[in-house]
């Protein structure tokens, strides 16, 4: 999927001003309240007419202002899910389901209602009226029905965000493999950094109506220099890893990735699996030797790319192996290790980091 996007658009004392080129099979729009991301998806929806712009989904233009083309929302096909689920009362999940198929053009790559009901989970609720359903189970209605209407792209503003912690957990997975089976290309916003790491390939970071910075999750989340990423608690490198074996004495699985082999407590994952890790910077340490007598396990050969000073310390980058990690330390520590771009160290990485 590729999503080019090219916007000025101007309400109240608000400016949004973004162009950017999304690619992958789910981009994350990702910024603080008021950076414009609901802005920016209501002009792709159709929803808002920019002062100018161009939007284009795979090649095919779906706003271009210079060329006067400005395809109706409804014929956009586009599906759009919402913070709420917004179904019909009066409807049965089944007919809530059946609505969205009715918005399928004629001839479009269309799923069986059977494929997304199972992909869901949602088979036991067909029956069900939305005021039965639990707001983990409208949602996934909810996006049942935008993907019946066979969109080219699924559009998801805060979907999470009206649930509470254990309702998250219970939509997530189904984002997840709806992401993973690459169904259809999704854009999705959020406010909520662990919800990007656990979905997106892509992201989009936005604040104050302009584009911060843009790219893969995995290349953004390692650099130090990533406004509104780089001031976070829980700033930290994430990379892929494939799970090569479980040590069920020492209670601990050995994986392989980016920076080299990491053994972390025992995962649930199948041997020969892929799973994406997220190493916040405040558990990563630095040691100028490598350290004697000290029960961590990963330690790494890193070199020092870059030090940035940010609210929370300072954040230094290190080129470990193929990939890269970030690493909080305090001003003192930073100036106690000596640490300059190039120097080379030993980074170790806490457990905790798996949690
Ligand atoms: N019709 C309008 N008139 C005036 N200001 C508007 C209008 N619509 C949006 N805004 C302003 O535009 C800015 C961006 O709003 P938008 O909803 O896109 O942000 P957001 O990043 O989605 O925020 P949130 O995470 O809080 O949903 C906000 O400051 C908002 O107040």
């Amino acid at each position: 999927m590729s999503l080019d996007l090219d916007l000025l658009h101007r309400a109240g004392d608000f400016t949004l001003e973004v162009a950017f080129r999304a690619e992958g099979r789910v981009t994350s729009l990702f910024g603080p309240s008021g950076a414009g991301k609901s802005t920016v998806v209501n002009a792709i929806a159709g929803l808002l007419r920019p002062a100018r712009g161009r939007i284009a989904v795979d090649g095919t233009v779906l706003l271009d202002t210079e060329r006067r083309i400005d395809v109706r929302p409804h014929r956009r096909r586009i599906g759009y899910v919402f913070q709420e689920g917004r179904l019909f009362p009066h409807m049965t999940v089944r007919q809530n389901l059946l609505y969205g198929r009715f918005f399928a053009p004629r001839g479009a790559p269309a799923l069986a209602l059977d494929t997304v009901v199972g992909l869901l989970g949602i088979a036991p609720l067909l029956q069900r009226r939305p005021r039965l359903l639990s707001g983990g189970e409208k949602q996934r209605v909810a996006i049942g029905r935008a993907l019946l209407s066979a969109p080219r792209l699924l559009l998801m503003d805060e979907p999470l965000s009206a649930l509470d912690d254990g309702r998250r957990h219970e939509v997530l997975p189904f984002l997840h493999r709806l992401a993973e089976e690459a169904l259809v290309p999704i854009v999705h916003v959020s406010h909520r950094l662990d919800e990007v790491v656990e979905l997106a390939s892509h992201l989009v970071v936005l604040d104050g109506g302009q584009v911060r910075a843009a790219g893969a999750v995995e290349d953004l989340m390692g650099r130090v220099d990533v406004p509104v990423l780089a001031a976070r608690q829980d700033a930290g490198a994430v990379m892929g890893f494939t799970v090569l074996g479980h040590d069920d004495d020492d209670g601990t699985s050995l994986l392989e990735g980016p920076i080299g082999h990491l053994t972390v407590p025992r995962l649930d994952a199948a041997v020969g699996s892929r799973r994406r890790l997220w190493l916040h910077a405040r558990d990563v340490l630095i040691a100028t030797e490598v350290p004697k007598g000290l029960s961590a396990r990963n330690i790494l050969p890193a070199r020092v790319a870059a030090l940035a000073e940010g609210p929370g310390g300072i954040d230094v980058q290190l080129a470990c192996g193929r990939g890269q990690l970030i690493a909080r330390l305090t001003r003192g520590a930073v100036a106690d290790l000596g640490l300059y771009p190039g120097l080379a160290v030993q980074a170790i990485v806490k457990s905790r980091a798996f949690g």
